[in-house]
C-alpha cells in the first residue's frame, strides 16, 4: 500500500472517531468511574506518546518507521477511546466498540509489520557490516600485490598470535627468502616486469607451504615463511621452494623465459627467543647464502652467534660476475 494511501486511510480513522465521540458522548456519574482503569489507560496514553516521540525524533525516515508511526497513532485512537470510555458514555455502544477494536488491532499489525520489517533490515544490514569488516581486515592485513600477508600483521597481530602460541609444544620456524639480482632484473626488463616476477615469486610459496603456515611478502623482493615444524622440516619447505621455483617457467611479455634464482635463510624459533632476534639471525643466513654465492639455503646456527651450520647446497651461480642472471630465448 502506498504511503498516500495509508496516510489518507488513517486521517479518514481519526475524523470518523472524532465527529463519533463529539456526537454521542453522555459524562458518567462520578461514583461509576472505575479509577484504576483510568490511571492505567493515562499511563499507557503516556508511553506510547512517548514512543510516538522517540518515532518522530528518529532521523532518516523509513518505509518502517513510518509505520510504525502510523500503528503508534491508531493504537493512541484505540487507547484514547478506552480511557474516555472510563469517564462518558459513548453510544451507540457497537460503533464505539468497532471503532476502538478497529484503531487498535490495526494499529498492532502496523507496529508488528514494521518491527518484523525493521529487524530483517537491521539484521541483514549487520551481516553486511561484518561482512566488510572482515573484508577490510583481510585487506588491511594482506599485500595487494601479492596476496601474501604484509609486514603490518607481521608486526600487530601474528607477533601477538605467536606469543599466545604454546612454543614448547609447537616448534616454529622462520624462513627468509630473496631473490636473487632482482635489482638487475628490474634494470634489464622495467619495474613492471618486476612486479610480475614478485607475483610469481610469491605464488609459489604459497604453493609451497601449508595453508596453516604463514607467509609474508617482507620487503621489495624479498619474503618470510613461518612454519609450524622444526628445522629439518623448514629445510624441507625451503628446499620444495627452490625446486618448484627452478621448475616453474617464467615467460616475459617479450617470450624470454627468466632463470632468477632464490636464496633462503633459516632460523628456528627457539623458546624464549624475542622474534626479532630469530628474525636478524634468519637474515644473517640469508646474507651468508648470498655471500656464499646466491641461489642457495643457509641455516642458522643455534648455538653460537656467528656460525652458520650448512654451506650452501642448492648453489648453481658461482658468483656474481658470471652472468648472475640467466635468461634463455623460448623456441
Ligand atoms: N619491480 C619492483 N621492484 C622492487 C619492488 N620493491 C623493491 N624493488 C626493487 O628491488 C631491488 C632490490 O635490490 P637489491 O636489494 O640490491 O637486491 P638484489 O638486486 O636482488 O641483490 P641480491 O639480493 O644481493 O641478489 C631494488 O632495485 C628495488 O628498487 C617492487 O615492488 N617491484
Amino acid at each position: 500500500m502506498r504511503k498516500t494511501h495509508q496516510f489518507s486511510i488513517l486521517l479518514a480513522l481519526l475524523a470518523l472517531w472524532t465527529v463519533h465521540l463529539f456526537s454521542s458522548c453522555q459524562w458518567l456519574p462520578a461514583n461509576e468511574i472505575n479509577y484504576f482503569d483510568l490511571y492505567s489507560e493515562a499511563f499507557i496514553l503516556l508511553f506510547i506518546l512517548f514512543l510516538l516521540w522517540v518515532n518522530i525524533r528518529v532521523t532518516g525516515k523509513t518505509t518502517q518507521t513510518l509505520r510504525l508511526f502510523y500503528g503508534l497513532c491508531l493504537l493512541f485512537i484505540g487507547h484514547v477511546h478506552d480511557l474516555l470510555d472510563e469517564i462518558i458514555i459513548i453510544s451507540p455502544a457497537y460503533l464505539s466498540l468497532i471503532l476502538e477494536n478497529i484503531a487498535s488491532d490495526v494499529g498492532i499489525i502496523f507496529i508488528t509489520l514494521g518491527l518484523f520489517r525493521w529487524s530483517s533490515e537491521y539484521k541483514a544490514q549487520v551481516n553486511l557490516l561484518k561482512q566488510q569488516k572482515l573484508a577490510l581486515t583481510s585487506a588491511s592485513n594482506t599485500d595487494s600485490m601479492t596476496g601474501l600477508y604484509n609486514r603490518r600483521f607481521l608486526n600487530s597481530e601474528f607477533k601477538q598470535e605467536l606469543a599466545q602460541a604454546d612454543l614448547l609444544n609447537a616448534p616454529h620456524t622462520l624462513l627468509m627468502l630473496d631473490l636473487d639480482n632482482f635489482k638487475k632484473f628490474n634494470d634489464r626488463f622495467g619495474h613492471l616486469q618486476g612486479d610480475i616476477l614478485i607475483k610469481h615469486a610469491a605464488q609459489i610459496i604459497k604453493t609451497a607451504v601449508r595453508s596453516d603456515d604463514y607467509a609474508f611478502r617482507y620487503g621489495g623482493e624479498e619474503f618470510l615463511v613461518v612454519i609450524q615444524g622444526d628445522l629439518p622440516l623448514a629445510r624441507q619447505v625451503a628446499e620444495r621452494v627452490q625446486k618448484i621455483y627452478r621448475n616453474t617457467e617464467h615467460r616475459l611479455d617479450t617470450g624470454e623465459v627468466t632463470e632468477i634464482s632464490v636464496s633462503i635463510g633459516i632460523m628456528p624459533l627457539l623458546n624464549g627467543m624475542e622474534f626479532e632476534q630469530a628474525l636478524n639471525k634468519a637474515d644473517q643466513a640469508l646474507y651468508q647464502a648470498k655471500k656464499q654465492g646466491k641461489d642457495c639455503i643457509v641455516e642458522a646456527a643455534t648455538d653460537s652467534p656467528s656460525e652458520f651450520k650448512t654451506p650452501c647446497v642448492g648453489n648453481t651461480i658461482a658468483s656474481d660476475d658470471i652472468n648472475p642472471l640467466h635468461v634463455g630465448k623460448v623456441f
